[in-house]
């Protein structure tokens, strides 16, 4: 479906340049918002159809560059907690406000790595096949033996983590009887290292020393392929590996090989690069490897609540940004 009526607008405060998206809002049924249809359409499409408009809101599948952002904007809006997908550099350029959905996933996103933890460390859908094929026979008392959370070691890579979502992931996890979590970030958290605890650590020490490692970072230039060859081959054989940050996060690659020489005990994977993953792809002949198609954004509290506000300043290169614009968008 798609959405039709923008219900409700509420605004909170105003920086410089919000006046646009402040525009946006008030006479958001009388602008030309032609590219607002959610579903997917050839590129070309988008590029004819943006002609002239003055507010884009798309998903985080399209890119949205110089060729989309040729036509004067005033406001870019995703429906994603990422906006890997839109260039800012271009954005700053034309000087078009970036509306984006933080916070919103934060529970939701902690909850599916939750999911595909305990669905790997379980072998949770190779069971199930097991059973739709009465594949269990007699009792076998190592069959199917898993490695538990309970008094694991968690590693959280978190790097240019937003919204606390390191910090959920690490609470949602905990009363799983976790023993020890161990983190990496842009820089020591001191709120979360207080609130789990949980340690700081370089990269190495954390391939090293966890059972699991659960990924939950932007992707950024510092993140891109930061889970490759080096990292798993630091990984101990019984290590359970997942993501559901952003697909080029991993070199996937390397994954293969990892889960092929065994290198690693398994991997559950919300994304991935390409996505949709070719069904032919060599990563879903393994058993041991869970492949979701992208659903960390499946949930209702995204659809109906929208929190629209400009990226972090780091990100937007220097503009201060201090306030939200929030909007109820409703189906
Ligand atoms: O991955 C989901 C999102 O960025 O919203």
């Amino acid at each position: 479906q798609i959405p039709s009526k923008v219900l409700e607008a509420r605004l909170t405060g105003v920086t410089p340049g919000l006046d646009r998206v402040l525009n946006l809002t008030h006479s958001i049924h009388y602008m030309r918002l032609a590219a607002i249809q959610l579903p997917r359409f050839p590129r070309s499409e988008l590029l004819k159809k943006v002609a002239g408009i003055q507010g884009l809101y798309r998903l985080l599948s399209e890119r949205i560059d110089a060729d989309v952002l040729d036509a004067p904007e005033s406001t870019v809006s995703t429906m994603s907690v990422g906006y890997d997908h839109v260039s800012l550099e271009e954005l700053k350029k034309t000087g078009t406000r970036l509306g984006y959905t933080p916070e919103v996933l934060t529970e939701a996103a902690a909850e599916l790595t939750v999911a595909l933890l305990l669905a790997t460390s379980c072998q949770l859908l190779e069971a199930v096949d097991e059973a739709k094929v009465s594949g269990w026979g007699s009792w076998k008392p190592l069959w199917m033996c898993g490695y538990g959370l309970t008094d694991s070691t968690m590693g959280i890579l978190g790097l240019g983590c937003i919204d606390e979502l390191q910090q959920t992931v690490a609470m949602h996890l905990k009363p799983f009887g976790v023993r020890k979590f161990l983190y990496i970030n842009t820089a020591p958290q001191p709120k979360m290292a207080a609130a789990i605890p949980t340690e700081f650590v370089p990269l190495e020490e954390m391939a090293r020393c966890s059972d699991f490692i659960t990924v939950c970072c932007m992707l950024s230039p510092g993140s891109q392929s930061i889970c490759n060859s080096s990292m798993f081959s630091q990984m101990k054989d019984t290590t359970i590996f997942s993501n559901r940050s952003r697909g080029s996060v991993v070199n996937q690659d390397d994954l293969y090989q990892a889960l092929a020489s065994g290198h690693i005990a398994a991997a559950g994977l919300d994304v991935m690069v390409p996505e949709p993953l070719p069904t032919d792809h060599p990563l879903f002949k393994f058993k041991n490897c869970v492949i979701l198609p992208h659903i960390t954004n499946a949930t209702w509290s995204r659809v109906v609540k929208g929190c629209y506000r400009d990226p972090p300043t780091a990100l937007c290169k220097g503009e201060i940004l201090t306030e939200n614009l929030i909007i109820y968008i409703l189906f």
